[in-house]
């Protein structure tokens, strides 16, 4: 994925005329880690009116380290869910409780109701940091556990500046936010690796992963192929308004989850999005993502962040809400305009 070697396998992104794409702010890591006020800004404006934004990781060692672990996940993807289907049912998820592990094909509904096309290899934070006893994973994984607490470490470090800045911008003290996912403490975190087939060139296109907001905080995303749709703010949520985010070389994508939306009484929003099939002549090869999603400690609650001048207090009718971020997600599940589940 994100290195040059991957993105060179894939044909290019087709024209824009036929596949309208999304407008996606680009903000610098290493503006960002040099303390500019100016990109601070311009990340709290796209975490406020988009919810995505490409993180450009050049010129940051710490978000060059990111491409190279990046990289090496992307290839754990194909090495993992490549084994055959026997081996990988040993690892299944045990949806909808959890999800970490292996989830076939066809166990979510998507939108127009029919299932999903995505296959999904999910590995636990808390496995691999050692905050938990060790989980089995397929071994490709096992054979690179140095690798992904390499991932893991690295992402969250990147991570912790843009909730650096968050906490600037949105009047928080110091490490607010980053104190509330930290790397070594038991959380629902996790690395999921996703894998769509090729698209048969007679199909029609086809939703491989339906609609949906992310749960926790915030969401580390890498994909090459598109695919990856946006539902713009203010949109209808029909067919024609749906827009393409175009995957960019050297960057991470970004974007705000539901757990921050709530922290900040929705001044910071969290996008709907889908995954298609990839456009044009992308759809002939398989498709690869990768997505960290930062979730909150256990125990933490959903309720509003208090202090500072930003944030908007709750106003008179409005009941705080003090239910902890686990049984509010299992909650969430649950009345979701669709429930997802198949099985
Ligand atoms: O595959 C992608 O590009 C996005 C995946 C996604 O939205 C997710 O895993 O939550
Ligand atoms: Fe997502």
């Amino acid at each position: 994925m994100p290195t040059p070697t991957h993105f060179s396998r894939y044909p290019v992104f087709p024209s824009e005329s036929i596949f309208p794409i999304a407008h996606i702010p680009t903000v610098s890591l290493s503006k960002l880690q040099a303390g500019s006020d100016e990109e601070s800004s311009r990340l709290y404006d796209a975490c406020r009116k988009e919810g995505f934004l490409f993180l450009d990781l050049s010129e940051s060692q710490q978000g060059e380290r990111l491409l190279q672990y990046g990289g090496k996940m992307f290839d754990l993807i194909e090495k993992t869910l490549t084994l055959d289907q026997h081996t990988l049912e040993k690892y299944a998820c045990d949806a909808p409780r959890s999800l970490i592990g292996y989830k076939r094909k066809g166990m979510l509904r998507v939108d127009d109701n029919t299932r999903d096309s995505i296959e999904v290899y999910t590995l636990s934070q808390d496995d691999i940091m050692g905050n938990i006893p060790p989980l089995s994973n397929p071994e490709p994984i096992e054979a690179s556990r140095n690798d992904c607490r390499g991932f893991f470490e690295t992402a969250f470090s990147v991570v912790r500046v843009l909730l650096g800045h968050l906490d600037k911008q949105l009047d928080l003290p110091p490490g607010t936010l980053a104190a509330r996912c930290p790397l070594d403490k038991p959380s629902a975190t996790s690395l999921r690796m996703l894998l769509s087939p090729a698209q048969p060139v007679k199909d029609p296109r086809r939703i491989n992963f339906g609609g949906h907001t992310d749960i926790g905080i915030i969401t580390l995303l890498f994909n090459v192929a598109g695919g990856l749709q946006v539902l713009p703010a203010g949109s209808d949520n029909v067919d024609e308004n749906w827009r393409y985010i175009r995957p960019q070389p050297g960057c991470a994508l970004i974007n705000i989850a539901d757990t921050l939306t709530e922290w900040t009484g929705g001044l910071l929003r969290s996008s709907l999005h889908r995954v298609m099939s990839p456009p044009g002549t992308q759809a002939q090869l398989p498709r690869q993502s990768l997505a960290y999603l930062v979730r909150a400690e256990k125990g933490a609650t959903v309720q509003r962040l208090k202090g500072g001048s930003v944030i908007p207090p709750l106003g008179g009718g409005e009941e705080e809400d003090t239910r902890n971020v686990d049984s509010w997600a299992a909650w969430r599940a649950q009345v979701t305009t669709y429930n997802p589940y198949i099985a």
